[in-house]
């Protein structure tokens, strides 16, 4: 679904991804785990086009999509849940959701209906928005404004989520949601997840491949079972 090869990233006169490498398949889960500063969100916005064109290339559904706005990118089915949540704290619960679906392009003809939809199966995962509905999202917690971020990237209808740090600042219970929530996603919508985690424990329970990031390069590639086994690899990251 997701193929990047010898992507380079970085900020202006700040080189940070140097040929980075990585694949997610179609209904997979992957999470990418490294230091502070590895380069795993400059990696995840090269590759989503937040940075403007980055010399390697970016392969979704089989389409060359590197130098692709971010605009294209969700239009096409890819969504980034950023950070730094990216939510609209002036703005209700209802107006954040809205702008996720507007950004997906869907056609005036078929809107309503797919909104209605994309919005019932929202809602059913995160029910919370629904009770903060009218709530500008500045006025809710840090844990309820992630649950707004992530509600807005379902409402864009994505086949390919990429979640950046999801539990940032979460209580111990809510990042255990999150990560069950991930799970559902894939089982019930198929929908494929590159998930950058701190919470590595938790993380591997719903990840089906891992990519240790270092230094700005993807330094191994293993399975959940094979990192929980071997202290060699822990050793390398
Ligand atoms: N806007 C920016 N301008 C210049 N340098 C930046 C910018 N954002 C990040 N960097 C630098 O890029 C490097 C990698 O940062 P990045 O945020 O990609 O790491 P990370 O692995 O996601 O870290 P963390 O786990 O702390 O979020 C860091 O040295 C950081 O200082």
């Amino acid at each position: 679904m997701l193929v990047v090869e010898d992507l380079h990233a970085g900020y202006p006169n700040v080189p940070v991804v140097a040929g980075a490498n990585l694949s997610v398949g179609a209904g997979e889960i992957v999470a990418l785990f490294g230091h502070n500063g590895a380069g795993k969100s400059t990696l995840m916005k090269g590759l989503f086009g937040v940075l403007g064109r980055c010399p390697g290339r970016v392969t979704f559904d089989e389409r060359p999509v590197a130098g692709f706005s971010t605009r294209a990118m969700t239009r096409l089915g890819m969504t980034l849940v950023p950070q730094e949540r990216g939510v609209f704290p002036s703005l209700t619960v209802k107006e954040n959701l809205q702008m996720g679906f507007w950004s997906s392009g869907v056609g005036r003809a078929t809107a309503k209906a797919e909104y209605d939809k994309r919005l019932a199966r929202a809602l059913g995962y995160l029910p919370l928005l629904e009770q903060r509905w009218n709530d500008k999202v500045g006025n809710l917690s840090g844990g309820q404004q992630q649950m707004v971020s992530i509600g807005r990237a379902l409402l864009a209808g994505p086949s390919l989520l990429l979640l950046d740090e999801p539990s940032t600042g979460l209580a111990p219970n809510l990042v255990d949601d999150i990560m069950a929530l991930i799970g559902q996603l894939r089982e019930e919508e198929g929908m494929s997840v590159l998930l950058v985690e701190q919470n590595v424990g938790q993380a591997l329970a719903v990840s089906d491949r891992v990519y240790l990031m270092k230094g700005g390069q993807i330094i191994h590639e293993a399975t959940p079972a094979e990192l929980a086994e071997s202290q060699n690899l822990w050793a390398l990251f």
